[in-house]
């Protein structure tokens, strides 16, 4: 992400920046039109766009472009270059993103000092962006729970050697979490960590992008694998795979090398490679959808990363990592936890695991209040229910009390609720709950229920006595 994109239709032109920042030490890629242009964006953000506004011969003129540099690829700088005399076009083109202009015809100095600044802009953004992202993607892992420990004491050892793993869990349990954690506790740390989402790569484009590119007039475009030499490339979700990309995988682990597209070089390259899959992948090879082959090769040493629910005693300490993260990295209020809504996330259902359990604190501290501590009536309407799983969920109220209190609490909340559906008919709410009536009676009063034959609204309720209702 070091080199500079001219986009001219004069060939003279690109051929002479190019030139130019060549001669200074910078990387180039050249584009005539603006399907080049695409072309080039996607094989490899450049750090910086030089772009010519007029364009023969395309299907975009240099504005629309620029607008979708802006809309897919906000962060890199793009610099217009204009005819003489077209200011309004330039200013036209600052508002719609561009980092600067350059007019034409521009001198050597004119056009570096542009390139400079614009780098430079480039580079302290990537720079922060680099810090953001470690900040929120190489944390320290959280938890204490037994089966947290357990996946940490398998991660430390497989940090210690170069064997591929597959890392299996449900989405968002923090499989790439862990597969950082290998990286930067391993002997590749200074190495990049490159991830590859296969599913969301285009067919037609997975070679390329995995492979690189080489061509007599652009020179080398580095593809993934090549990105990740020294490194661990992680492999995301690989039943998502298309067969194709299984195949062509399997073909670069079992060579250990391959070719860019349109180059006949062998590349080799050093890799980690770490996998994940939320899918049991011995059912995928069942059913014919995954290959056995690459599944021995991937599946050197499985390690089960669990579900957020197997390990619901990290959640108060993770739900604080993420207050303390978004904090730093966005500014948002860092609140403490009351106890109950602090119990009421232990006891929450989390189909989508900590990857939810982090959405749910950021929107939170987004939309709630600036101070004090987040309670549990900012929490999402989980109340006790019966999970599809046969499972009962528990509120953070409930969570939070001793047995009995808790028990109380809720036959009183069920026997009010039963009474009311009955409209106060005591014997056909005895006879639904399975109580005698008579020791309905004694409960209710036990637990301070008393009912009311007064028609319509709530007839039985909790305090006060008002009058003996009956049926
Ligand atoms: N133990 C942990 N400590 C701190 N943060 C964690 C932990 N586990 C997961 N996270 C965070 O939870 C989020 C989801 O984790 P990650 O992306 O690693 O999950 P995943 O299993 O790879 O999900 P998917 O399969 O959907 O890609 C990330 O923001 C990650 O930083």
């Amino acid at each position: 992400m070091s080199d500079i994109l001219i986009v001219d239709d004069e060939r003279d032109i690109r051929e002479l920046i190019s030139d130019i920042l060549r001669d200074e030490g910078y990387q180039t890629r050249l584009a005539a039109n603006a399907d080049d242009c695409i072309e080039a964006l996607n094989a490899a953000p450049p750090a910086l766009m030089i772009l010519d506004i007029w364009l023969k011969d395309s299907r975009m003129d240099g504005i629309d472009i620029l607008k979708t540099v802006k809309r897919d690829n906000p962060g890199i700088p793009v610099v217009i270059i204009s005819g003489h005399g077209n200011i309004e076009i330039a200013v036209a083109a600052i508002k719609q993103g561009a980092y600067d202009f350059i007019e034409k015809p521009f001198n050597i100095d004119q056009l570096m000092v542009v390139v400079g600044r614009a780098m430079e802009a480039s580079r302290l953004r990537r720079e922060n962006a680099d810090l953001r992202k470690r900040d929120l993607t190489t944390a320290d892992l959280i938890g204490t729970s037994a089966a947290f420990k357990a996946l940490k004491a398998q991660l430390d050892k497989v940090t210690k050697s170069n064997g591929r793993v597959m890392l299996t869990g449900p989405s968002g349990a923090g499989k790439e979490m862990a597969a950082r954690y290998i990286h930067a506790n391993s002997g590749r740390a200074a190495g990049p960590f490159v991830s590859v989402s296969a599913a969301t790569i285009e067919p037609e484009r997975m070679e390329e992008v995995l492979f690189g590119r080489q061509t007599a007039g652009r020179g080398v475009e580095k593809g993934l694998l090549e990105q990740a030499h020294g490194g661990v490339v992680y492999l995301d979700e690989v039943a998502d795979m298309p067969p194709g990309t299984q195949s062509k995988i399997l073909r670069v682990l079992v060579e250990q090398q391959f070719a860019r597209v349109g180059g006949a070089d062998k590349v080799r390259v050093d890799l980690r490679v770490i996998s994940s899959t939320s899918r049991d992948l011995r059912s995928e090879i069942a059913s014919g959808r995954f290959r056995q082959e690459l599944y021995d090769r991937l599946n050197v040493v499985p390690i089960p990363v669990p579900g957020l629910e197997e390990r619901r005693e990290d959640i108060p300490a993770l739900a604080r990592h993420f207050i303390d993260m978004f904090h730093r990295a966005q500014g948002l209020p860092q609140r403490d936890l009351s106890a109950e809504a602090e119990a009421m996330l232990q006891t929450m259902a989390w189909p989508g695991n900590v990857r939810q359990l982090r959405n749910l604190v950021e929107r939170l501290l987004i939309l709630g209040e600036d101070t004090g501590p987040i309670e549990a009536r900012e929490l999402p309407g989980e109340t006790e229910g019966v999970a599809e799983d046969g499972r009962v969920i528990l509120s953070g109220a409930l969570a939070t009390l001793p047995l009995r209190e808790a028990r109380e609490l809720f036959e009183r909340e069920y026997l009010l609720t039963q009474i009311n559906r009955f409209g106060g008919n005591i014997s056909r709410t005895a006879n639904f709950v399975g109580m005698e009536r008579s020791a309905l009676h004694r409960k209710l009063k036990s637990l301070g229920v008393v009912t009311s034959a007064k028609a319509g609204g709530r007839v039985a309720q909790y305090g006060e006595e008002e009058d003996e209702g009956e049926d």
